[in-house]
């Protein structure tokens, strides 16, 4: 029988997992490809640490090595950061490998470049685990978008701070203490700060827009915020009022333009994303012909991701390259610009006596914390006037009690 050879390139979280998973379903992946898949290398860093690894694997810490193997058919990436994995990855098309990668942040500043690559050397790239953890969303999209046309994409994407803000709100811990959780579970990159403010979340959606929309938001107009400025207090007010903070990335095709944002925005009981807890992740798709479809599932984590990467080589050994490089829709949506209706805001450290005519004021629900009723931009000029203001946006409507509203603040112009 023939033998299909791997190298795993990082062998940490996602690396060590897709070794585990690549023995422990051995048989249904010969059942399915018809030949059995076999680790031949492993790409560390670190050559001290203990690694549980068969003796026949060759464990290196040389890339060079692994491509001067005799048999090398697909290489799948478990790196952190854009080099040397997009080096790597490059090399290993020019080989004649397929490659999978799990690596956003790469993926989102060169896939472009690595799918032209592959498509010259006629090999396949798998991305599945970039996106989403376990969920199939990519697979998801690329099915879907054969006749409909997308209009929206939107999502919990980063499974560390979905935690966080479920640990610090049901188990009241402290931003610090679940962030640590995070980080001993998996979920959280060993340097954080591409998850907790909201870069992790961007690459994801620059992903996710190439395949639904065929194209991107311009990088620059894309407002990112992750979730540090939000304080147990703020949960603590916006569950009096029936809300979640969740963290949201959403891309929607308005007119001919692709418009993207990450933030933190508070949802009501009603919204699909307000049950989405922990490590959780769910992307709504909204299309034209299907309506809205919600995908959740564990959006982090060593099983989940690696459920992610074995899907790929599977799909990537089957598809023709041009097909399984195929990420851009068939159609552009079309979406006329609708006129945004306004919105209620949860704003933070408001003066109690500011007053503006473009601006409802609804509730009192905290000391200087507010729900107001406005258009998006002018709550954002409200936002650079009053600094270090806080701004969340509650993005499917709000109920209000009007049993606080304050005199002083009760003009509605
Ligand atoms: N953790 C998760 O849940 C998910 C992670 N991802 C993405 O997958 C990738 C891997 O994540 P994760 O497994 O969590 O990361 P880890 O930090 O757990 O592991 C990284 C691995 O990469 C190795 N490594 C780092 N730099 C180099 C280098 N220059 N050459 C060779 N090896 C190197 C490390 O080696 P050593 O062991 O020697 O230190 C380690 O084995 C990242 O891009 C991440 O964003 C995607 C989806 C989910
Ligand atoms: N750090 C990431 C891992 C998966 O992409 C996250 O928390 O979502």
């Amino acid at each position: 029988m023939s033998v299909l050879k791997v190298a795993i390139l990082g062998f940490g979280t996602v690396g060590e997992g897709v070794y585990t998973t690549i023995q422990s379903h051995a048989e249904e992946l010969t059942a399915v490809l018809g030949k059995k898949v076999e680790v031949a290398a492993v790409l560390i860093k670190n050559k001290q640490k203990e690694r549980n690894i068969r003796s026949e694997v060759l464990i290196t810490s040389d890339y060079e090595e692994i491509l001067q193997l005799p048999q090398l058919d697909l290489v799948v990436e478990a790196i952190v950061g854009k080099e040397p994995t997009f080096t790597f990855l490059q090399k290993a098309i020019k080989r004649g490998c397929h490659i999978i990668t799990a690596n956003k942040e790469m993926f989102a500043n060169h896939g472009k470049e690595l799918l032209k690559l592959a498509d010259e050397y006629k090999v396949a790239v798998g991305f599945e685990a970039t996106v989403g953890g376990g969920i199939p969303i990519i697979q998801t999209l690329r099915q879907l978008l054969k006749i409909n046309r997308v209009q929206q994409v939107q999502g919990i994407v980063n499974g560390t701070s979905n935690f966080i803000l479920t640990e610090m709100r049901e188990k009241q811990q402290s931003f610090a203490a679940a962030l640590k959780l995070a980080q001993e579970n998996g979920y959280a990159e060993a340097d954080p700060t591409n998850d907790v403010e909201g870069f992790d979340a961007f690459y994801k959606l620059m992903i996710l827009s190439r395949i639904a929309f065929g194209e991107e938001p311009n990088w620059n107009d894309v407002e990112i915020e992750g979730i540090t400025s939000i304080t147990s207090e703020l949960i603590e007010i916006a569950e009096k009022l029936g809300l979640r903070f969740k963290h949201i990335a959403s891309a929607s095709k308005i007119g001919s333009q692709v418009k993207g944002s990450v933030s933190p925005v508070l949802v009501s009981k009603s919204h699909p994303f307000y049950h989405v807890e922990g490590v959780e992740n769910a992307i709504n798709v909204h299309s034209d012909i299907v309506g809205r479809i919600t995908l959740q599932g564990p959006g982090a984590g060593m099983f989940p991701t690696a459920s992610a990467v074995i899907e790929d080589l599977v799909y990537v050994c089957q598809s023709r390259s041009s097909e399984a490089n195929n990420s851009q829709t068939s159609q552009a949506a079309s979406g006329q610009k609708k006129k945004r209706p306004n919105e209620f805001w949860l704003v933070h450290n408001l003066q109690k006596n500011y007053l503006n005519p473009l601006i409802s004021w609804i509730d009192q629900v905290g000391e200087e914390t507010f729900i107001i009723n406005a258009d998006k931009k002018d709550i954002l000029q409200l936002a650079n006037q009053n600094n270090p203001l806080l701004v969340y946006s509650i993005i499917d409507g709000y109920q209000s009690t009007n049993l606080n509203k304050p005199e002083s603040l009760s003009v509605s112009l």
